[in-house]
């Protein structure tokens, strides 16, 4: 009899957040008196049964201890890198010997608060027997100009969105076979921004399961109020 996959959650937190232009990093920036990261990381942990979590931090993170989360005996924080991939695989490999290959494992963006619970169910009873993996993504809703070269940018073409998806998280993938793909595509120098690019680069093609667009990464500061109403909502 073959033991269930265990389902494990990463969630990295170790960006500046340099686009907020804010003197905190963003994960760090109060919503209803609660920092970004503890929202998060409520609303993962508080609606999926997760083995374990892990939160690759930066060096110089001095914020975490005084997180709520950070009383959490579920969590456990390893350090990040310098882009969000190699935070990622770092939290992998502090993961060693407690994940097993076959295992499942949930990356989500510490900068996306406003994670819905039914996406988080959705993504995990559509893809628990697929042998690849998948994403939570939205379709393109707005109509996407490519910009030519020039001071003011200027419209070059206009792309057929009809099969463009934005990539959202989390990103759902087995342990062993993310781990190779990551540790693969930086090898390689390959453009890994999300968990899905570097599946793909070892040939995989991710299901992508629709997710609401509300599922918002703070990223500049409008986006901070815009993360507040919308928790406001659910
Ligand atoms: N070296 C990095 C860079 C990013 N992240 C995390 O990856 C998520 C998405 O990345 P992004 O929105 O780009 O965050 P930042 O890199 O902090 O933002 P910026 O690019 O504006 O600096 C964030 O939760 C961020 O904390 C990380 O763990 N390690
Ligand atoms: C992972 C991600 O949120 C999917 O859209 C996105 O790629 C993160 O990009 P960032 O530049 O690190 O914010």
């Amino acid at each position: 009899m073959t033991t269930p996959p265990k389902y494990w959650l990463i969630v990295p937190a170790a960006g500046i957040g340099k686009r907020m232009q804010s003197d905190v990093p963003k994960q760090y920036l109060r919503l209803d008196n609660r920092f970004v990261l503890d929202i998060t990381l409520s609303r993962l942990l508080h609606n999926a049964d997760f083995s374990g979590c892990m939160v690759p931090l930066s060096a110089q993170d001095h914020w975490w201890l005084d997180t709520e989360s950070a009383a959490d005996d579920r969590i456990q924080t390893c350090t990040g890198g310098a882009e969000r991939a190699d935070s990622v695989l770092s939290a992998l490999h502090a993961l060693d010997g407690q994940a097993n290959d076959s295992d499942w494992v949930l990356v989500h963006d510490a900068a996306r608060p406003c994670i819905h619970r039914d996406d988080l169910s959705n993504l995990i009873d559509t893809l628990s027997g697929h042998p690849v993996g998948g994403l939570l993504a939205a379709p393109v809703a707005d109509t996407l100009k490519q910009a030519g070269g020039g001071v003011l940018p200027e419209v070059e073409t206009t792309i057929d969105r009809s099969r463009l998806w934005r990539a959202l998280t989390p990103q759902m993938f087995r342990f062993g076979q993310l781990k190779a793909a990551l540790e693969a595509s930086l090898t390689n120098g390959d453009p890994v921004t999300d968990e899905s690019s570097a599946m793909e680069f070892s040939g995989n093609m991710p299901v992508l399961v629709e997710g609401r667009p509300d599922n918002l990464k703070i990223t500049v500061p409008a986006d901070l109020a815009l993360a507040g109403f919308i928790l406001s909502r659910l």
